[in-house]
């Protein structure tokens, strides 16, 4: 049978997903085209948001690549935009003249960027948030502006505001409400945002109507109604968007607001159906993807024939993605008239949820601050579920056994947990139980679950780890560690443990490594990974350590070396520093400079004259080389500023204390200020304490380095002792479960923060990690003593052996 002819126009989201629908129920059935007008394949646009912010690239958010169109046979014209379609020769026409005919066509052309119709608007350094061109205007700008305006507090706009603080602008949101997010959120959450949001440094202009762009060619400013104004050498209109309806319109099909469909996403016109945020059902165009992918499925049983459930609407939930806030919100949220809200609010930890209730139904929630009951909440919605029989308190704060249980366990199969892709916890589990995943990647691939925004992984790790039980590694992933084996970091990790293995050359030799000396990137890794499994007992082997960590010093661009001091705390005295002066005195060192982690750095030190140095500092080392704990950056706290209400100093020193000299996947940085204000910059270290009244808030997964973080809240704790053990777990935690190499930013990221928390939760296990930490902690001895006390160490280290 000859196959019939499917053009798509809109090389989006939501049109490919339909496609891919298609491919699911037959790949027979059509000879399918696709146009698209920007020059890439298939990618993930809500992923933009994380690209902006820094956590992820460009090249990694494409869904399907170039050769996924080529094994499916599907024609595919990029950077080619469709102008006409003629519906009396069923074919489709190109703006480079391509004129392509259709037996069924799909139209998905998604949205466009609302732009403010404003003086100025055409402006160099004005821009919307929509695609990898708007993406890529913005991190060049920030490589060379510093001041960010965002028009538009929604969604959109404050998680570009959040990118572009991370990439190092000063930003202000201007919006026109008087609180934020008010097409999702309340008057409390709004301004509870707002607040969350100045803290992570934005600052807001609210119920501002811009007036003016001015500037010459570029952008130099803002003016407003009222007569002010503001400076800004970028502009981002994040204002709400409009269905792109125009090609249809001049084709003669219905619109409104959006192309009109019905219940089967068919358009008035013969053949011709739309899909996506260009379509309007039921008078409603969608912005979101879950219900996209929910009219994808029906289009995708209707055109190829079978029979399909009509798509009836879509409930919307909504998640911010900015790092260290949690906000959600469901359904109808505005309490009044027929409906009635049932809240909590807790003020001082920022805790508020509400549930909006209609007789005995759920219609609408709102959750800020801790949004774990989000699913389940949204699942009650959708469902319509009555709650007449149900103590109301315990919808919104689970109480007892279920509060005990984690989040999933307490989860029936049908509720949704990847609310984008509207996978539920029995599909998840069946893909386990009947299709052998074992790890979050694999259930993506199998259902498509974490796919889109990847806000649901931490709830997809949970369920991996409630069906596998103990076969379940958080971490698990199937990636080689270099090229010198097939075996992952995990596999590794178990061969070590299970066959007893004690030597580098005996892991190699046991567990097959193809190459006989391993290489620069698994020896290292292997050398950890032993460390870490058996503290006591594993010697370490220095040959196959990175050139500083085999010196204890990091060696400079001329073959000198620098040396830094152990400061606890970034706190000295005079004694400490006569030493230091005297040294430099002594061995003629070029240069001495504060470093960012408050300490002391000796630059230009000799070869030779290293133990020497070491001997006459009669400091420890400073670790500034290595792959274990860099420095606790402290403010002065209570002691001496007046807004401290804790003792920073006293618990930075504590803990560098503690933790020096422990070997990490990678190095790690903390930092303890002892109010919001954040002197030390703690939410940008790997571990960050800030004090509050009654306690700390500690923070995890900063970073400030080439890709900059903020870090996510971990938990409040009420004393140093607690702010002491949760940060003992935690550090263990990432040494048995973070490949080496991998900073803590990147492995929060990888693993999910609800996952390590939900590992913290139970005290058992924060008992045993602390445990094995403390046993690991137990063999340090300072490095700089150790070699001045071994003449052999000395001898090899400083004599016979060559640096390269
Ligand atoms: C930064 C950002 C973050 C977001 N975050 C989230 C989120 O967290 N959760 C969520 O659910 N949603 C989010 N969204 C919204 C989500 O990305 C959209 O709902 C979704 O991409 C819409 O899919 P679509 O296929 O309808 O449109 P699009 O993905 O816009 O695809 C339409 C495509 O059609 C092309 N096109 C248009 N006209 C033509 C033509 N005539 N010929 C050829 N090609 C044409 C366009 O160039 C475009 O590539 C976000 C959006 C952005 C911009
Ligand atoms: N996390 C997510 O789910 C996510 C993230 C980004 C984008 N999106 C989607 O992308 C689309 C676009 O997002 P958006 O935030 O632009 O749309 P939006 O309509 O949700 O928000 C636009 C905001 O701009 C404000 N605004 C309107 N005119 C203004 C003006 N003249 N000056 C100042 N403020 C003004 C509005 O009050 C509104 O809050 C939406 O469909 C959204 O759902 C979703
Ligand atoms: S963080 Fe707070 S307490 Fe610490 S120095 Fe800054 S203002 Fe003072
Ligand atoms: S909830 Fe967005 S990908 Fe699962």
């Amino acid at each position: 049978m000859e196959k019939k002819k499917l053009v798509l126009i809109g090389n989006g989201m939501a049109g490919v997903r339909a496609i891919e629908e298609i491919l699911k129920v037959s790949k027979d059935l059509f000879d399918i085209t696709i146009f698209g007008s920007e020059p890439h394949p298939n990618y993930n646009r809500i992923l933009l948001s994380k690209v902006l912010q820094g956590d992820t690239k460009v090249k990694d958010i494409t869904l399907n690549d170039w050769e996924w169109y080529e094994e499916n046979n599907i024609t595919l014209y990029t950077g080619e935009t469709v102008t006409k379609i003629n519906p009396e020769m069923m074919a489709v026409v190109s703006d480079k003249g391509r004129v392509v005919p259709y037996d069924e066509l799909i139209i998905a052309t998604g949205s466009v960027p609302f732009i403010l119709p404003l003086p100025g608007a055409d402006k160099q350094g004005v821009t919307a948030f929509r695609d990898i061109k708007d993406t890529d205007i913005m991190l060049e700008a920030s490589k060379n502006y510093k001041k960010a305006a965002v028009i538009g507090g929604g969604l959109l706009g404050l998680e570009a505001a959040r990118g572009l603080l991370n990439l190092g602008m000063d930003v202000s949101v201007i919006h026109i409400a008087p609180t934020l997010m008010e097409r999702q959120l309340d008057e409390t959450a709004g301004r509870l945002l707002q607040k969350e949001l100045e803290k992570q440094g934005m600052k807001f202009l609210l119920e501002a109507q811009t007036q003016e762009i001015y500037g010459a060619d570029r952008v130099e400013g803002l003016k407003f109604k009222d007569g002010t104004h503001l400076e800004a050498d970028l502009v981002v209109m994040a204002v709400g968007i409009k269905p792109n309806i125009e090609l249809a319109k001049e084709s003669g099909i219905a619109v409104n607001r959006g192309i009109i469909v019905n219940d089967f996403l068919q358009t008035d016109l013969p053949h011709v159906y739309s899909v996506g945020e260009c379509a309007e059902h039921n008078g409603i165009p969608y912005g979101l993807v879950a219900p996209l992918y929910e009219q994808a499925k029906v289009l995708a049983s209707h055109i190829c024939g079978q029979e399909a459930a009509p798509y009836q609407g879509s409930v919307l939930s909504t998640q911010l993605k900015v790092s260290g806030v949690e906000v959600f919100s469901a359904g109808d949220f505005m309490d009044g008239d027929d409906k009635k809200s049932l809240k909590i609010f807790d003020e001082q930890d920022g805790i508020y949820k509400k549930i909006v209730l209609k007789g005995n139904k759920i219609v609408g929630a709102v959750l800020f601050g801790d949004s774990k009951e989000g699913n389940r909440l949204f699942s009650m919605i959708k469902k319509e579920a009555d709650i007449s029989d149900t103590e109301k308190i315990t919808i919104l704060q689970p109480v007892g056994e279920e509060a005990g249980a984690s989040l999933v366990a307490s989860m029936s199969a049908d509720e949704i947990i990847c609310g984008c892709n509207g996978v539920s916890k029995g599909a998840i589990v069946q893909a386990i139980q009947e299709k052998g995943c074992t790890s979050v990647d694999a259930i993506k691939a199998c259902t498509s679950a974490s796919r889109s925004c990847g806000g649901c992984k931490p709830l997809v790790a949970d369920v991996l780890q409630l069906t596998l039980g103990s076969e379940f590694d958080a971490s698990a992933q199937k990636e080689a560690i270099c090229g010198c084996t097939t075996l992952s970091r995990e596999e590794i990790v178990d061969g070590i443990k299970e066959k007893g293995l004690t030597h580098i050359r005996e892991v190699m030799n046991v567990l097959g490594w193809e190459s006989e000396e391993g290489c620069s990137k698994c020896r290292p890794a292997v050398n950890y990974y032993l460390g870490m499994v058996n503290p006591k007992q594993y010697e370490d082997e220095r040959e196959s350590r990175f050139v500083n960590e085999r010196m204890h010093a990091n060696i400079q661009k001329d073959g000198t070396y620098s040396v830094v001091p152990r400061m606890y705390g970034g706190v000295t005295n005079a004694n400490e520093l006569r030493r230091i002066a005297d040294v430099v005195e002594k061995y003629e060192i070029p240069l001495v400079k504060v470093t960012g982690g408050q300490r002391i750095d000796l630059f230009g030190v000799k070869k030779d004259d290293l133990p020497k140095v070491w001997q006459d500092l009669d400091m420890n080392s400073g670790y500034a080389y290595g792959k274990s704990l860099r420095t606790v950056k402290t403010c002065v706290g209570e002691t001496f500023c007046r807004f401290g209400t804790q003792d920073s100093m006293g618990l930075g020193i504590d803990l560098e204390k503690k933790f020096e000299g422990l070997q990490t996947p990678h190095k790690v940085k903390m930092a303890v200020s002892a109010c919001p204000r954040s002197c030390a910059e703690s939410g940008f270290k790997d571990i960050g304490f800030i004090g509050i009244d009654g306690g700390w808030e500690i923070y995890v997964g900063g970073n400030g380095g080439t890709h900059v973080r903020g870090g996510d809240l971990l938990y409040k704790v009420k004393t140093d002792q607690e702010a002491m053990e949760i940060t003992g777990a935690y550090l263990q935690y990432y040494r048995e479960t973070a490949n080496y190499l991998e900073r803590t930013s990147a492995w929060i990221e990888r693993v999910g923060l609800a996952h390590v928390q939900s590992v913290l939760d139970d005290k058992n296990k924060r008992t045993e990690l602390n445990a094995r930490m403390d046993e690991a902690l137990s063999v340090y001895k300072d490095p700089w003593k150790e070699i001045i006390e071994s003449k052999k160490t000395t001898k090899e280290l400083f004599e016979t052996v060559g640096i390269s």
